[in-house]
């Protein structure tokens, strides 16, 4: 798959030779919404033995319009997962565009003459409600704007339990430590990518060494709870139990940290890269009254753990 990084204003010689479907989007988590537009699109491509292509952006649109929060900031999905998420679905080219304010403020047929004309694409795909810069710039209008030159193809909203599938309720269920519902709008467990780090090494004086995890700054991540997971180090994936919390029983002030005992696993594991994937809230974090107590958690939620695997199995 070829990433294409493009600043605005595009090169006036810019050309893609091969004539392609393209889909658009930001895709902020690559929702089953999102995969139906990009399978809509890559069935017309396939039809018309053409290139499947995306056109999305570097970064949140939602930053050239507002003040943003360093928490409105985050991504379900950071770009260097997103690639690899379009690349599983058979995408050929991506067109990463810098969306900045002069971006945004070309008028619709700018955008379609200066972007759409030049990626030679023979279909756009797109959401229903997708929206590409300023007024008037939505899927209805698209049809006009394109003039004959290429088809448009509206792709109706998904829901589940009738519910539209949004990034903004993949969010509010990761908020909400809901991680089954994340899942079921993902179509997949929800992912994160990080660094095992040194912690306070108080995880193997408990009897359950953590391995703390350093998670970009951009990252979405589920709420402060207790977690069953799996850890992949490598080409290996373990069964495993995260912490997302500011560890209460030692101090109230400690910083939000993510650390994840492995089962069955006894291995120096500092400075790997690692990917989690979150698979079920058990429950949320508690201020115990000393380190007893919290070993005699820690045991139940142990317990949990396999049993979840043991189900799953079974
Ligand atoms: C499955 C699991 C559940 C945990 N639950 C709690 C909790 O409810 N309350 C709490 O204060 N710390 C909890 N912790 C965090 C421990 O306090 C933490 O792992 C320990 O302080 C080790 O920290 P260290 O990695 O800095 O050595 C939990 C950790 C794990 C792995
Ligand atoms: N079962 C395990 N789960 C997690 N980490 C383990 C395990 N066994 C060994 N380790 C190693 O021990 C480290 C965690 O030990 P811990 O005492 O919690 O120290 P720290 O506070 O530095 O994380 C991990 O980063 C990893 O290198």
């Amino acid at each position: 798959m070829e990433i294409i990084k493009i600043h605005h204003p595009i090169d006036n010689n810019f050309k893609n030779n091969n004539k392609c479907v393209l889909a658009m989007g930001y895709f902020d988590g690559i929702h089953l919404g999102h995969q139906k537009v990009i399978e809509k699109a890559k069935e017309i491509a396939i039809k018309k033995n053409l290139d499947l292509a995306i056109l999305t952006y570097d970064h949140k649109p939602s930053i050239v319009y507002k003040q943003i929060s360093s928490h409105e900031r985050r991504s379900i999905t950071l770009n260097d997962y997103k690639m690899k998420l379009f690349k599983n679905l058979g995408v050929k080219k991506v067109f990463l565009v810098n969306y900045s304010f002069d971006f945004q403020n070309q008028s619709p047929i700018e955008f379609v003459n200066n972007y759409l004309i030049r990626f030679n694409v023979d279909t756009v795909v797109a959401g229903v409600d997708h929206t590409y810069g300023s007024k008037d710039a939505d899927m209805k209008n698209m049809i006009g704007y394109s003039d004959g030159r290429f088809d448009v193809c509206a792709v109706d909203l998904s829901s589940f339990n009738d519910k539209k599938i949004s990034s903004t309720a993949v969010r509010h269920n990761l908020d909400q430590g809901d991680i089954k519902t994340v899942n079921n709008l993902l179509g997949r467990p929800f992912k994160t990518l990080g660094l095992v780090v040194h912690g306070l090494a108080r995880g193997r004086e408990l009897g359950y060494p953590t391995a703390n995890i350093e998670h970009s700054e951009f990252q979405w991540l589920p709420s402060i709870g207790i977690y069953v997971v799996n850890i992949t180090i490598g080409d290996k994936t373990y069964n495993g139990m995260a912490s997302i919390g500011r560890n209460v029983t030692f101090g109230d002030k400690n910083p939000i940290t993510v650390e994840i005992n492995i089962l069955d696993f006894d291995h120096n594991i500092y400075g790997e890269n690692v990917s989690i994937d979150w698979l079920y809230r058990i429950r949320g974090e508690v201020k115990f009254d000393g380190v007893d107590t919290l070993i005699n958690q820690l045991s139940m939620d142990e317990k949990f753990t396999r049993d979840f695997f043991n189900k799953k199995r079974g």
